[in-house]
């Protein structure tokens, strides 16, 4: 199956999910990683900010703020289909930007190093066990995790639904190393 095809069938999918169940299954996705030493030991943690029917990080977002990490959130420049990264300090710094997704305002645009980042949370519409995802087409995650030089944690997050075994994949897709569901964690680099 095509990348556009199964994108298609799984947001299909997902936007049969209750409201009451993505809250609750985004709660237990959340209580999991609060659990990883990744995450404990993550100063700064780059995470999506969800919308649509994805597994929510705001309340990610807002706890990992109040425990003093520092969290850096992607600013889409849909011209160059590039991801930048600036730093949020409250969540009431964010409005509505492109695709109807959260970003920061102007005036609290604190762009910041992409090499200072620990834990990159990666949002993802498919995603298959060996870590290899699917997204919304548009090639920024690719893009932009394709510059790091050194090894970064990478997690995807995921609801059980968006898992399969397999997805097509391309030379530039980068896979993520765990994704956590509200029924499991996958160590994708097990084989
Ligand atoms: N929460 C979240 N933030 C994210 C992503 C994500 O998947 N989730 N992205 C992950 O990469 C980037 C944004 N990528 C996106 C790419 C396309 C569309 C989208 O809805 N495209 C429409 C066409 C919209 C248009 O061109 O105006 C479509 O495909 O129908 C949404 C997000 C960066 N930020
Ligand atoms: N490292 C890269 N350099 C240049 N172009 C890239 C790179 N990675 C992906 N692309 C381009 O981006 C486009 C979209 O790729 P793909 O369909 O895999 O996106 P996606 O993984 O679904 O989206 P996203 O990463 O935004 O969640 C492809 O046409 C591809 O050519």
């Amino acid at each position: 199956m095509d990348k556009k095809i199964l994108r298609e069938k799984v947001l299909q999918k997902r936007a049969d999910l209750s409201p009451k169940s993505i809250i609750e299954y985004s709660d237990i996705i959340a209580e999991k990683l609060y659990k990883m030493d990744s995450y404990k030991e993550a100063k700064t943690i780059m995470s999506f900010i969800s919308f649509d029917s994805e597994v929510n990080t705001h309340e990610i977002i807002k706890r990992s703020i109040s425990h003093n990490k520092s969290i850096v959130v992607p600013i889409t420049i849909p011209k160059t289909k590039e991801l930048k990264v600036s730093e949020v300090l409250d969540f009431s710094e964010l409005e509505l930007g492109y695709y109807n997704i959260l970003t920061p305002k102007k005036e609290y645009i604190r762009f910041i190093d992409p090499s200072t980042i620990d834990l990159i949370l990666v949002p993802g519409v498919v995603f298959a066990r060996n870590g290899y995802r699917v997204g919304y087409g548009g090639g920024y995650y690719d893009r932009f995790l394709s510059k790091f030089e050194k090894k970064v944690d990478k997690i995807g997050l995921a609801f059980d639904l968006q898992v399969t075994d397999e997805v097509p994949t391309d030379s530039f897709d980068i896979p993520v190393d765990l994704i956590i569901t509200e029924k499991e964690i996958i160590n994708c680099l097990k084989k």
